[in-house]
């Protein structure tokens, strides 16, 4: 295959070694999950409203038609995207594909329709759990047959009105449970009154972001007492979003500069956020980077590769519980990092696209790092990395963690790095734009 051609790279693709630092400014696409969220609540809002240069990827055009089957319209043929909401009516399937965001906030709001919705996705995806969303639903009022099952394929039975009211649940093993009965909560007669119970609910930030977008729609949640979100029952606001930048995505674009001891400037940084890959500025920092803002966005400077070495990064003891899907990407630096680190609190993204800590785990070691797998994280040591063939698992985290071992080690081959198009179109040809 040609590997020039962006939507057809080579397979396996062999990843761009960075020689030299490496200097760039770069516009990144726009959020996952501030899209999907946009896309939701704009087809449960009172009129139509314009989702701002909304990513399109796999998973916002899944979560495009999902809407769309269940009566919104979305229209997605420009940077804009327009949402004209209806009430929810008729039988239809939903795609997840493998979108966390898909199969876990579709559901509740299918409980507003009058239709039967039947969900299902990718192989993977029916390993991803989602139970505790469908037994809260079903508490909430809303009829689900999912076989027993617990998981994809699934069906929610609707009948356009859903009770609501108070709901107990274990959101240990994704925040994005909590997220879905909020999004839903304010359609419900008696809106959601929700509580966890279990270990601590992972990748808080998201949990935020979903609270802070109920607000600018008008929806009144109460978050005051920890691990309890109440939603009151009333209108959603039609709202226009701006979506910021990915900056989960930015993770491989700041690794750039971080190995190679370049600067890297991505544009249009937010100064505020709740998205998790705000996290990387202090991140980096730790690893030896100088990050600051600049006019057109938030540049980081990686230290002088140390000669001998994969870069001049210093290892990390990290509690990634907040920020899992940053794991990957901060792993990967790790690995070319001067001395040891150790990543806790990521137990839950083991249920990720992948078993990430498994498959970091193995992809690392086949390349010659000296990683050890826990239970909730992993350990590395410095060690002389060689080529390989880096296995991706179809998970696009796992692909961005082979381009920047790629950038950092001669010889890296990355499997499948197509299936970074679940959040970044063209991820390979602009990557290789940049080397
Ligand atoms: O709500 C969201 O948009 C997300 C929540 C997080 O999920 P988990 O809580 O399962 O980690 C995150 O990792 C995922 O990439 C996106
Ligand atoms: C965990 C992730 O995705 P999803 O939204 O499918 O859960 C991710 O993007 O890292």
């Amino acid at each position: 295959m040609d590997s020039a051609r962006p939507d057809h790279p080579a397979d396996p693709w062999p990843a761009p070694r960075a020689r030299g630092r490496v200097d760039a400014v770069v516009s990144l696409p726009g959020s996952k999950s501030l899209t999907n969220r946009a896309l939701l609540l704009a087809s449960v809002a009172e009129g139509p409203s314009v989702v701002r240069r909304a990513l399109r990827s796999r998973d916002t055009l899944l979560m495009a038609t999902a809407l769309t089957g269940l009566g919104s319209q979305v229209d997605t043929t420009g940077e804009d995207w327009v949402v004209t909401p209806a009430a929810f009516a008729g039988d239809t399937d939903v795609d997840c594909g493998l979108a966390g965001t898909v199969m876990r906030f579709v559901p509740p709001v299918a409980g507003l329709s009058t239709g039967t919705v039947a969900f299902d996705g990718d192989p993977h995806m029916r390993n991803r759990p989602v139970g505790q969303v469908l037994t809260a639903l079903r508490t909430l009022g809303v009829e689900v047959d999912d076989g027993g099952r617990g998981g994809l394929p699934f069906a929610v039975r609707g009948t356009g009105t859903v009770p609501g009211g108070r709901v107990v649940l274990d959101a240990s093993g994704s925040s994005q449970f909590v997220s879905a009965l909020l999004l839903a909560g304010a359609r419900y007669d008696r809106g959601v009154d929700l509580v966890h119970e279990g270990k601590p609910v992972p990748s808080l930030p998201h949990v935020e972001m979903t609270v802070a977008m109920l607000r600018e729609h008008g929806v009144d949640v109460d978050d005051g007492d920890a691990d309890r979100w109440r939603v009151s029952p009333g209108p959603v606001a039609a709202v226009d979003h701006d979506i910021e930048p990915d900056l989960s995505n930015a993770a491989p674009f700041l690794a750039l500069a971080a190995v190679s001891g370049g600067s890297v400037v991505v544009r249009g940084w937010p100064t505020a956020t709740n998205q998790a890959g705000d996290a990387l500025r202090d991140i980096l920092a730790a690893m030896g980077c100088t990050v600051d803002r600049v006019d057109e966005g938030l540049r980081v400077t990686g230290p002088e590769p140390v000669a001998g070495a994969h870069s001049g990064l210093q290892g990390v003891d990290l509690d990634l519980h907040d920020v899992g899907e940053l794991a990957p990407a901060v792993a990967a630096l790790c690995a070319v990092a001067t001395s040891p680190s150790h990543l806790r609190g990521i137990a839950h993204i083991r249920a990720h696209e992948t078993d990430r800590i498994t498959a970091l785990a193995t992809e690392l070691g086949a390349l010659g790092a000296e990683v050890e797998e826990r239970p909730d994280g992993l350990s590395l040591r410095p060690s002389a990395l060689h080529g390989g063939t880096w296995h991706t698992y179809a998970d696009h985290r796992m692909a961005h963690a082979g381009v920047i071992v790629g950038a950092a080690v001669d010889g890296v081959l990355v499997e499948d790095v197509a299936t970074t198009s679940k959040t970044f179109p063209d991820f390979a040809d602009f990557w290789s734009s940049l080397l």
